[in-house]
């Protein structure tokens, strides 16, 4: 078989960069073009790539995906800021394009895709779920997308369950202390010099807690998720959300 030809887009950041490392590394992928943010994206077309990896940040990544995907490319995102109008856009585009895949993962570490499976697993068992995510200080958006999909997903497993919404006595909060609401479960944001990547999820029900917690501590756990999306997304076509779909974890 030969090789899958990847292109990386976002190739200077924290995540392209190490990204253009892995796949240079890995067998059975050739890099094929590396871009930044002053490189037009035309450039992917002439390297012939397979697969476009996109590592950029929220403000591009609907523009460039919306790109690759009207060139039949298919893709791996990595990049946060899909907001549920977005991801419409998305399918919409897509239809016209039914060979292609786009795979949008808010987090390819392995930690992260369990600990969201396992909430979502608990869900249903208790009264009260809630998110702490705790990021690096350089972080353009918040929440993150790992705690916005983890909350959606714990939503989406209560009301399959049909609990009731959430105890909680609160009627006034005049500087916002109860976070955001996504679907009804609440999402706190931390940015902390010092760290990197963490979320915590919280259950809880009279007289018990648990507590689910992932720490990434480098961007090399990442990695070995990206490969295997690049690696799997040929098989695949419309749009998945999460990696855990290519992982059977769904
Ligand atoms: N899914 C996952 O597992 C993970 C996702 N992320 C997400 O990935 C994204 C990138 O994170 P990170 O690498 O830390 O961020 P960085 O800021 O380090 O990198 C972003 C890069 O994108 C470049 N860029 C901006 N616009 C364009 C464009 N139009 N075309 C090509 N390149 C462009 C920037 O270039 P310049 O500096 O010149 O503007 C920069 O080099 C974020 O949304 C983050 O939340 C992060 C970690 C894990
Ligand atoms: O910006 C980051 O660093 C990360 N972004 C992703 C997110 O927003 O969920 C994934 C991980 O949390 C690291």
């Amino acid at each position: 078989m030969s090789d899958i030809r990847v292109g990386v887009i976002g190739a200077q950041g924290r995540m392209g960069s190490h990204a253009v490392e892995a796949i240079e590394a890995a067998d059975g992928f050739v890099l094929t073009a590396a871009l930044g943010s002053s490189d037009p994206i035309e450039q992917i077309l002439d390297a012939k790539v397979d697969v476009a990896v996109e590592l950029t940040v929220p403000g591009a990544t609907e523009a460039n995906v919306a790109f690759l995907v009207d060139h039949g490319i298919d893709t791996v995102v990595g990049t946060t800021g899909w907001t549920a109008e977005r991801l419409d856009g998305l399918r919409t585009r897509l239809a016209d394009q039914p060979q292609t895949a786009v795979l949008i993962a808010p987090n390819f570490s392995i930690g992260a895709v369990l600990a969201m499976r396992f909430a979502e697993l608990a869900a249903p068992y208790f009264d009260s779920a809630e998110i702490l995510e705790i990021h690096h200080t350089r972080k353009l958006d918040a929440p993150s997308g790992t705690a916005v999909h983890t909350a959606q997903r714990i939503a989406r497993a209560r009301a399959d369950a049909g609990l009731p919404d959430m105890p909680d006595a609160t009627d006034s909060d005049p500087h916002g202390a109860r976070g955001a609401a996504i679907d009804g479960v609440h999402v706190h944001a931390v940015r902390q010099q010092g760290m990197n990547a963490h979320e915590e999820i919280m259950f809880g029900s009279d007289g018990e807690a648990l507590t689910l917690r992932t720490d990434t501590f480098s961007t090399s756990a990442f990695m070995p998720g990206i490969l295997t999306a690049v690696r799997t997304i040929g098989e695949r076509s419309g749009l998945d959300v999460g990696l855990e779909s290519y992982l059977d974890l769904a």
